[in-house]
């Protein structure tokens, strides 16, 4: 083990899938996937510092919705899980500093946890492998592995089984900010039930060549013509409101826009910083939504940002 720090604070970044390809259910109830992940510039703040007992606080925009019971806050069980492996009490505060919009299909409790996995492991000086931090991320959850890692990335399985991929510079992106979120289990349910009413039976998920050359080449129009999400019906037909949102990005100059994940986030890919600040601008001013944010990605992934005794 290493020397212990007193305070840890970690930077982690939100996603947005720029291809999700569901499959059928599986008999454990998930759905194997092509998921193509990318990590933008909006981020959650994760704050250890040492304790006599687990304890959890939240603050920023819908931290009311976070849960801070520590058998059910995403970061507290990450952080019961770490002590659990090296034999140790979780005797840790964890503040979390939210940005990521709660339930809003960008990965935002996913990254708490890896927020926490990394912010306790410095914290109690435990050193844990990655690879041993990884299997912690997956049994924590699909996303948190691609939350610790960042960057782009080609999740297998049910999204944990990642594989990084190359990116050229950066891309823009505005993302609409809905009120209130979307379950993503209830969502999975509803892409099941359409997809069984109309009687289609999804191929095996594979990822789109031409999406990952896109991200290889750094090329905005390629990557807009390639943007794919199959939960976007399913996200939809819960929150038919979302259709209007996404009618004013197209309208707003965006190259495309998608539903992020589950929702009920949309999420814009423009030609430059100052499309980008054009489409947030009218994304705002046409009342769809109850924000906008432009930013970039890739983002780095789990990052140390302060650390001190
Ligand atoms: C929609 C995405 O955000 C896209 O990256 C993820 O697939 C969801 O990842 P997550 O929130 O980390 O999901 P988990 O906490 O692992 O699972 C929550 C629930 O989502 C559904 N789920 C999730 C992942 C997956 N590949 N298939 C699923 O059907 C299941 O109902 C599961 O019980
Ligand atoms: N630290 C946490 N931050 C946010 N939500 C949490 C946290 N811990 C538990 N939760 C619960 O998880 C639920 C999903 O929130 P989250 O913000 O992770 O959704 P999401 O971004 O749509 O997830 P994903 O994109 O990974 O499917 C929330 O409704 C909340 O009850």
């Amino acid at each position: 083990m290493g020397s212990p720090a007193q305070v840890v604070t970690v930077r982690v970044p939100a996603k947005v899938n720029v291809q999700l390809a569901v499959g059928p259910p599986r008999a454990d109830g998930f759905h194997d996937l092509a998921n193509v992940f990318l990590a933008v510039g909006i981020h959650d703040h994760v704050t250890a510092a040492p304790a006599d007992a687990l304890a959890v606080t939240c603050a920023g925009p819908g931290s009311d919705d976070v849960p801070l019971d520590p058998e059910a806050n995403l970061a507290a069980r990450a952080a019961t899980l770490l002590a659990a492996l090296h034999g140790i009490e979780p005797a840790v505060r964890l503040h979390i500093d939210k940005d990521i919009p709660v339930a809003g299909g960008m990965a935002g409790g996913s990254a708490d946890a890896a927020g926490a996995l990394l912010a306790c492991d410095t914290l109690w000086g435990t050193a844990t492998p990655r690879p041993e931090l990884l299997k912690l991320c997956a049994e924590l959850g699909s996303d948190v592995p691609f939350s610790l890692v960042g960057g782009a990335a080609l999740g297998r399985g049910r999204g944990e089984l990642l594989t990084g991929l190359p990116v050229s510079g950066a891309f823009h992106w505005v993302f609409a900010l809905a009120e209130g979120g979307l379950s993503t289990p209830a969502v999975y349910r509803e892409c099941d039930r359409l997809r069984d009413a109309e009687g289609v039976h999804p191929p095996r998920p594979e990822p789109t060549p031409a999406l990952l050359d896109a991200l290889r080449d750094g090329d905005a129009h390629a990557l807009a013509a390639t943007l794919a999400n199959d939960l976007e019906t399913a996200a939809l037909s819960l929150r038919p409101s979302l259709a209007a949102t996404l009618a004013a990005g197209a309208e707003a100059g965006a190259l495309a826009g998608l539903v992020s994940g589950s929702g009920p986030t949309c999420a814009f890919l423009a030609e430059d910083a100052d499309a980008a600040a054009r489409v947030a601008a009218a994304l705002r001013a046409g009342g769809t939504c109850r924000d906008a944010r432009a930013t970039t990605g890739p983002a780095a992934g789990a990052t140390t940002i302060e650390s001190h005794a």
